[in-house]
């Protein structure tokens, strides 16, 4: 039975329109490029730390993305879930979309968009979303423990973040941001990207910024990854070592817009299928986000209103409008 979602029958009018503008994008404009890539093995050093904090700070401001190697998440712990991936995206569509399969619930499974009115809104995948509520008592190498320890190890790995870009934005040191952002505030996401061979440039994820503190994903060897930077599209050069990290709308707000949340899409491969798994550094629903400096870029607004906003303008409009909805009346 097909995994695959109905993309074909459901998105054929669509398909068969005109040609897509993002064509002109992927080929022509979007170059292949190493992200700024930090050793955080250089923390233990006393002699490279402070170089590595800082180029953390500068690919924050810059580029709103970097990798880091040396992150501490296991091969072991990385390729379990990458097996617990395929288990549950190879089942057929029909159980995905009705049924409890391993720890995942229908409830939580996604593809595609709804109602796109253009090729522009499609997005030509398939997810889990999957919170992350406190742990009852699970057995070991089931996949709901594996995501645990995977989750701990991420929570771990983006509070030691959270530390280093928080550092001398006015006094702060990140403590709000990590007592605020638990393990069951944060969630994960698994990704699956069919291929897609009618159509070349047709989005697996269509552009968007994420909505968290900071996102931390891990992609596989296909690519397809891009970032938009000095208002061109560059894809991210696969690396199976490292972890992406990028910014999200939060930490924009809250840093005053020292770092940048920067738009990214993934754009969907004609012959191979694409796999990622990204963690989402999220507070509480009534967690309020202000900036530390004067003047604020942006009003405050708790967590919960942030999501509230987006969801309503995702409904009404068909796209997120995000962080500059609370732009502050002086900004
Ligand atoms: O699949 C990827 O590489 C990125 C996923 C992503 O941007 C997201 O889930 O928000
Ligand atoms: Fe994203």
């Amino acid at each position: 039975m097909d995994p695959n979602p109905p993309f074909f029958t459901t998105y054929k009018a669509l398909l068969d329109s005109q040609p897509h503008s993002s064509d002109i994008d992927q080929t022509v404009i979007a170059e292949e490029c190493e992200l700024p890539i930090i050793d955080l093995n250089c923390l233990n050093g006393k002699h490279h730390e402070e170089q590595c904090k800082r180029d953390v700070k500068v690919a924050a401001s810059e580029w709103g993305f970097f990798q880091v190697v040396n992150h501490g998440i296991s091969n072991s712990i990385l390729d379990r879930l990458r097996e617990v991936q395929f288990d549950v995206f190879r089942q057929p569509f029909q159980k995905k979309a009705s049924e409890k399969l391993l720890d995942f619930s229908p409830e939580n499974y996604r593809w595609g968009t709804p109602r796109p009115t253009s090729l522009k809104q499609l997005s030509w995948s398939e997810a889990y979303h999957v919170p992350l509520p406190p742990s009852t008592d699970v057995t070991k190498a089931s996949p709901r423990h594996i995501i645990e320890e995977f989750s701990t190890a991420m929570l771990r790995l983006a509070h030691q973040l959270v530390g280093i870009l928080a550092e001398g934005l006015g006094g702060y040191d990140g403590t709000y941001i990590k007592e605020n952002c638990t393990r069951n505030t944060c969630y994960l996401r698994l990704n699956r990207y069919p291929p897609c061979p009618v159509k070349t440039g047709v989005f697996g994820l269509i552009p968007h910024t994420d909505s968290s503190f900071l996102t931390i994903v891990r992609q596989d060897q296909v690519g397809g990854l891009q970032l938009m930077k000095d208002g061109r599209w560059i894809t991210v050069k696969p690396n199976l070592d490292a972890l992406i990290v990028n910014i999200g709308d939060l930490f924009q707000a809250w840093s005053n817009g020292v770092y940048k949340s920067v738009e990214h899409r993934v754009m969907s491969n004609p012959q191979l299928e694409r796999f990622s798994v990204a963690y989402f550094l999220c507070p509480s629903y009534d967690t309020v986000i202000r900036s530390y400096a004067e003047p604020a870029i942006y009003t405050k607004f708790s967590f919960g209103e942030y999501k509230q906003q987006v969801q309503e303008d995702v409904r009404r409009t068909g796209h997120k409008v995000g962080l500059s909805r609370f732009l502050a009346q002086s900004a």
